[in-house]
């Protein structure tokens, strides 16, 4: 993305945002309200980008995409809903089958294939979501806090299918928990108040923790990454 800006009413909430995105897991931070929803939907398109311009490095590329809350029809069946998800996407019917047996098998859903999307906990959900939003083999996926309000094995288990994701070229994944940021991105940006203050990778990012105070009151990450937000060094 270039020199991207996008204002509501006259308040930007993208101030001149440019970033080259991938490939790899990369990870998105920022505080409440700095602007990473708002860059996401640029990126899937749910917003028109009217300053600057996103481009894809292969022009064509798919790309899936997990909001914040999915919403999934809990009156199907987890194959049914994957199944669902990659025929519109455009997936012909008769090879949406084996697609979802694949995510399926990859992703350790086996034993709720057949229940009802609506019975099952938020992790199994979350998990659910993102194998139906890569069913159709996205080049791109972006996740929108894939671990918000999930008890830690259940985030451990979400983990574990991205991790799964060796199909994807790029994972642009938004969250506030360090900890994802730390177990799966090479690489990381941090969004500021609608600016990104920080690019680059995760070691560079440690290197801007004070030394003053390294771990005692959080992991070096949240030192860095506080240093980078509010200043404190
Ligand atoms: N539809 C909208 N209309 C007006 N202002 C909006 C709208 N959507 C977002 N904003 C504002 O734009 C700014 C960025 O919001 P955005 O949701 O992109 O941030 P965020 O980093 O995703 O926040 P959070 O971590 O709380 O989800 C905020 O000040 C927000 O209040």
């Amino acid at each position: 993305m270039e020199n991207v800006t996008v204002s509501y009413r006259r308040r930007k909430a993208l101030d001149d945002v440019s970033w080259s995105i991938g490939p790899g897991r990369v990870g998105l931070v920022g505080p409440n309200g700095a602007g990473k929803s708002t860059l996401i939907h640029c990126l899937v398109g749910l917003l028109r980008v009217r300053s600057g311009r996103i481009e894809f490095a292969n022009s064509g590329a798919s790309v899936g995409f997990v909001p914040q809350k999915p919403e999934l029809p809990g009156q199907l069946r987890v194959r049914e809903t994957i199944e669902y998800c990659a025929w519109l996407r455009g997936v012909p019917r008769k090879a949406t089958g084996a697609l979802a047996d694949d995510v399926i098998e990859s992703f350790a859903l086996e034993e709720f294939a057949t229940s009802k999307v609506r019975a099952l906990s938020g992790g199994q959900r979350q998990r659910v979501a993102i194998a139906a939003a890569v069913a159709h083999r996205p080049e791109v996926l972006i996740l929108d806090e894939p671990t918000a309000g999930l008890d830690p094995t259940q985030r451990l288990a979400v983990r574990r299918c991205i991790k799964e994701l060796d199909s994807v070229d790029c994972v642009l994944i938004a969250t506030h928990l360090v900890e994802d940021i730390e177990h799966l991105c090479s690489d990381v940006g941090v969004l500021n108040r609608g600016r990104l203050e920080f690019t680059g990778s995760v070691d560079e990012l440690l290197a801007r923790a004070p030394a003053a105070d390294a771990g005692v009151h959080g992991s070096a990450f949240e030192e860095a990454y506080d240093a980078i937000v509010n200043g404190n060094s």
